[in-house]
């Protein structure tokens, strides 16, 4: 069986990396998709493909995106492969942004959304404590958390990562992989 995109969204500094990567841990159906950033890779935070603007432009001409977008000064691509992966039955988690979600919703049957939620009050601090950005890049993220989730998707997990890791962890297995009675 073909298997499922899972498109982690949510504000900026609610965990989707921390998330992701734990799931992925200790999820084994579960893989984790590799984006092409314009970033510098020595940046931080996530496993990424660092390029020029230049070579994301080419890259972009040559389609080698499946779904690519531009946030916070950057451009950000999903490479083709994951077609591949999805083929031979791998689930498949990756981070993406909210306007390209009804794109995604279009291109992968089953294409599922995982809205991930924490008061604003919580974003701030951790975004302050991650320390990836400025305090005027983090004020600039902060603005468009209130942005909402497009309408018209099909299938969406909301889950709030307000609490423990272990219990957005637990929340997020049991509705990816419910139980059969
Ligand atoms: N449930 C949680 N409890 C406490 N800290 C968390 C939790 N989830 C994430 N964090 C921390 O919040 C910061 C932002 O997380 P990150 O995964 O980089 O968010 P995003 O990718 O959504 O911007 C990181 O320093 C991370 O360790
Ligand atoms: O349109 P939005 O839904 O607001 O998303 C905009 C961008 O923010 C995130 O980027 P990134 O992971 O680089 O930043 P973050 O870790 O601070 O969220 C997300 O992956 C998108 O690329």
């Amino acid at each position: 069986m073909t298997g499922r995109l899972i498109g982690v969204v949510g504000p900026s500094g609610v965990g989707k990396d921390t998330v992701m990567t734990a799931l992925a841990e200790r999820c084994p159906a579960l893989g984790l998709v590799r984006r092409v950033i314009t970033r510098p890779e020595d940046a931080g935070g996530e496993v990424f493909e660092g390029v020029t603007a230049d070579r994301f432009e080419a890259l972009c001409q040559d389609e080698a995106f499946c779904l690519h977008w531009a946030a916070h000064g950057l451009r950000y691509g999903i490479p083709r492969e994951i077609e591949g992966r999805l083929a031979v039955g791998e689930d498949l988690l990756v981070n993406l942004s909210r306007s390209v979600l009804r794109q995604a919703q279009t291109r992968f049957a089953g294409f599922v959304t995982l809205h991930l939620t924490a008061p604003r009050s919580v974003l701030a601090e951790r975004l302050a404590a991650r320390g990836r950005e400025s305090a005027q890049q983090i004020e600039v993220r902060l603005a468009r958390s209130e942005f909402a989730l497009p309408d018209g998707l099909e299938r969406v997990i909301d889950v709030a990562n307000a609490g423990p890791l272990e219990q957005t962890l637990e929340m997020i297995e049991d509705q990816l992989y419910p139980v059969k009675a």
